[in-house]
């Protein structure tokens, strides 16, 4: 009998099997060369650890809690959209393993299951995630939407005002199902002329002149605390902090947006240093192990999300699979803290982790 898959790598060894190549190229993808996809995965593999022995390492919590809302452990699930195209159930599987692995799950915008149907799917924290489009209205509504269904924070995208070349897609002529969100809302016909339907959507959609000040306008329409997600300098995340948001995500969008955008882990210590715990930090892109989990955490994150593992998961194996994932990686987190000598996430330091900067600075 053949076994299941036992890492996420497998994972989407499974899902690329399964899924129409299309789709498959939609999920994987990233931008124009793709040096940041491949560097998201690449920066981890160059930071190794400095364990430390001899520590009673025979309970391990790794319970959190981000913006007081509790979680079994730092990882959380990143916006992704248009789930349908890897499972039918969509949206409100990802949602119903996320709640059984008590994680929070950040709602994309472009779900093809509705804010509505996620909410009453089951009980869990979730997070709204949300793009500034031309149309002004449509944002009001759908963070109203949010709000009056229970979501508990709003993740602003900032690194999209354009969507990034994303070449498989153009090259297949990738087609989109309907965003569940939109509908009645936004009619615009968004056919492409012989390239990608999301591009040609996004162009006739996204609002490309937003700036610093719509952040204090999406303030001015809701209570709800606001995240912004795609920061990668010092110099933006200093600027956030002044916007007043309540957190910060370090992320290149899953190297899907500008190539040659450094790896979001390459980025996260400049962030840490210049937010200075002023609010949290969540870092995405590109974690595949426990190990790249705990390396997050010892550069200064205080979680991190997944993004395409979770949408492997739901194409292999659908909210199962989900739910497996979720647990495959917060049971290696949880075996890399005991084989560091970290019983707790408060144990976890900067000096459990040498980067290649650590390696560089040594030699002079
Ligand atoms: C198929 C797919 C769809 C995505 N959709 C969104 C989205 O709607 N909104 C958003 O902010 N980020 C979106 N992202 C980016 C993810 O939130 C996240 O930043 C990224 O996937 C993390 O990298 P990883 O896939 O290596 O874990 C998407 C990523 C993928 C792969
Ligand atoms: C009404 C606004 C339309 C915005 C179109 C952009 C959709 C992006 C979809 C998912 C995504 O972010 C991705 O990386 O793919």
């Amino acid at each position: 009998m053949e076994s299941g898959p036992v890492n996420l790598n497998e994972f989407e060894e499974l899902a690329r099997k399964i899924l129409l190549k299309m789709n498959y190229d939609f999920f994987s993808g990233g931008a124009e060369d793709r040096y940041t996809l491949s560097e998201n995965i690449k920066a981890f593999q160059r930071i190794l650890f400095r364990p430390r022995v001899l520590i009673d390492v025979s309970k391990i919590d790794m319970s959190t809690s981000l913006l007081g809302f509790k979680m079994a452990a730092p990882i959380m699930v990143a916006p992704t959209g248009l789930l349908k195209l890897a499972n039918h159930e969509g949206e409100v599987a990802v949602a119903r393993a996320a709640a059984a692995c008590n994680t929070i799950m950040v709602l994309s915008f472009s779900s093809n299951r509705t804010i509505e149907e996620v909410a009453s799917s089951c009980d869990a924290v979730r997070f709204f995630q949300l793009y500034i489009y031309k149309q002004r209205d449509v944002c009001i509504t759908l963070v109203k939407r949010a709000e009056s269904n229970g979501f508990k924070a709003i993740v602003l995208t900032v690194d999209t005002p354009r969507l990034g070349r994303r070449e498989a897609d153009i090259k297949n002529k990738f087609v989109i199902p309907k965003f569940a969100n939109l509908e009645g809302l936004l009619s615009v016909n968004a056919k492409s002329k012989g390239g990608s339907d999301l591009e040609a959507f996004a162009s006739a959609t996204l609002d490309d002149s937003v700036s610093w000040k719509d952040i204090e306008w999406l303030r001015s329409i809701t209570k709800l605390p606001i995240l912004l997600k795609g920061i990668l300098t010092a110099e933006d995340a200093r600027k956030a902090v002044e916007a007043r948001v309540a957190g910060i995500i370090v992320s290149n969008h899953g190297a899907r947006q500008l190539d040659y955008a450094p790896a979001s882990i390459s980025a996260l210590e400049e962030v840490v240093r210049a937010v200075s715990g002023a609010v949290p930090i969540i870092l995405d892109g590109g974690i595949r192990r426990g190990t790249d989990v705990f390396k997050a955490l010892a550069l200064g994150a205080n979680a991190v999300m997944i993004g395409r593992p979770i949408v492997y998961g739901l194409a292999a194996k659908g909210e199962n699979g989900v739910r497996q994932v979720i647990e495959m990686l917060q049971n290696e987190l949880e075996l890399t803290m005991a084989l560091n000598g970290c019983p707790g996430l408060k144990d976890i330091t900067r000096n459990h982790v040498q980067t290649e900067h650590d390696r560089l600075r040594s030699m002079l």
